[in-house]
């Protein structure tokens, strides 16, 4: 289908939608004292992050946001790494830290995103950002799960009752999506690599999630006829040719004949992960305020002591 097909379900109004949103609440809080600011830690050269951090660079431009790039050389240890971590946390003028992932294979990725403190964890990757969503805090959520059902919701297909399939259940994308689509009211049903058979479970679905990492996985025949799909998969491939190109994890060709919506690949999810990470700087920065309020204006109290 042409890509001006009102099935594709694309991700730039959507983006645009919450920058906008994010510029006005920046504009206000750098007017009273509090600029957002967010820190961005890479490790060693790696080209899958560097279109993710010139995109959030140039977004977070567009909204008001202070965007800061820390480089780390890729010999750079773990304790070096929490070091830095820790400055930050300590840091008031820090409102945000993300640690763009991969990580070279020394460094365990789980104790350094935990030496984030879960104020500034504005990718919420935190062990208790992830308990949050678990009791239906939802605020804040891992930037791409949220943006998958941010575009689920643009269809304007109420969530609640929905039949819905996650295939995939990492826990930056396919769980934290399964545990946001319950907070709203879907009926979840997770595949993973285990899973007897993928295609019994996508063909009942109204919603389908897909975010695994294998190129054409989701054909036409394994999506229910309307189904809404939403394509997570980042993948580059190599034409005989030589050039690469981004394909997702559904085969667009074969699924764009049954299914109602689709998220394109560039274009769909991409854009507004990038809208969801300056969304959650606000919200970790009017955290940190009622924090900061809570603690020094009390002036009452505190003469009284
Ligand atoms: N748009 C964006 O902002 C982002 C996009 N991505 C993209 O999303 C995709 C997934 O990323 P991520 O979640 O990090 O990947 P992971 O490799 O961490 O997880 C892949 C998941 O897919 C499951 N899986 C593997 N093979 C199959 C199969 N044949 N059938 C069903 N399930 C299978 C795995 O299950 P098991 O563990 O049981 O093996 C695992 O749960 C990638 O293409 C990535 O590039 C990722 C992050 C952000
Ligand atoms: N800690 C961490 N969290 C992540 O979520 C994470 C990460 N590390 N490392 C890398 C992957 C990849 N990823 C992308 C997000 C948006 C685009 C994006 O904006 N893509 C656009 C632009 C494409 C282009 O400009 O070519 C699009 O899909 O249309 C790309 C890639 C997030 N990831």
């Amino acid at each position: 289908m042409p890509l001006d097909d009102t099935r594709y379900l694309k991700g730039a109004p959507v983006a645009a939608r919450i920058i906008a949103e994010v510029r006005a609440a920046a504009d206000k809080a750098v007017e009273e004292g509090f600029p957002p600011r967010l820190v961005s830690i890479t490790v060693g050269d790696v080209a899958a992050v560097d279109v993710y951090v010139r995109n959030q660079r140039a977004k977070a431009g567009l909204a008001g946001i202070d965007f800061e790039e820390r480089r780390f050389p890729a010999e750079t240890t773990a304790a070096e790494l929490e070091a830095a971590i820790h400055g930050m946390n300590a840091d008031p003028r820090v409102t945000g830290i993300i640690i763009q992932r991969p990580v070279p294979a020394h460094i365990p990725v789980k104790a350094i995103q935990a030496a984030v403190h879960p104020l500034k964890d504005v990718e919420g990757m935190h062990p208790a950002s992830i308990g949050n969503i678990v009791y239906n805090e939802i605020e804040l959520a891992p930037c791409t799960a949220a943006a998958s059902v941010e575009l689920l919701k643009a269809t304007g297909l109420d969530l609640k009752g929905l039949e819905v399939v996650v295939v995939g259940h990492s826990e930056i994308v396919g769980k934290p999506i399964a545990f946001l689509l319950m907070s709203e009211g879907a009926t979840v049903t997770v595949c993973h690599h285990m899973t007897r058979s993928v295609a019994a479970h996508t063909r009942r679905a109204d919603a389908l999630f897909v975010a695994v990492g294998k190129p054409r996985l989701i054909k036409g025949d394994m999506v229910k006829p309307g189904a809404a799909v939403i394509d997570i998969g980042i993948n580059a491939e190599t034409a005989p040719d030589g050039s690469t190109r981004i394909v997702g994890d559904v085969d667009t060709d074969s699924v764009k004949d049954v299914a109602s919506w689709i998220t394109p690949v560039p274009g769909g999810v991409g854009p507004v992960t990038v809208a969801i990470l300056l969304r959650n700087t606000m919200v970790a920065l009017n955290r940190q305020r009622a924090l900061y309020q809570s603690t020094y204006a009390t002036e009452g109290k505190m003469a009284a002591e």
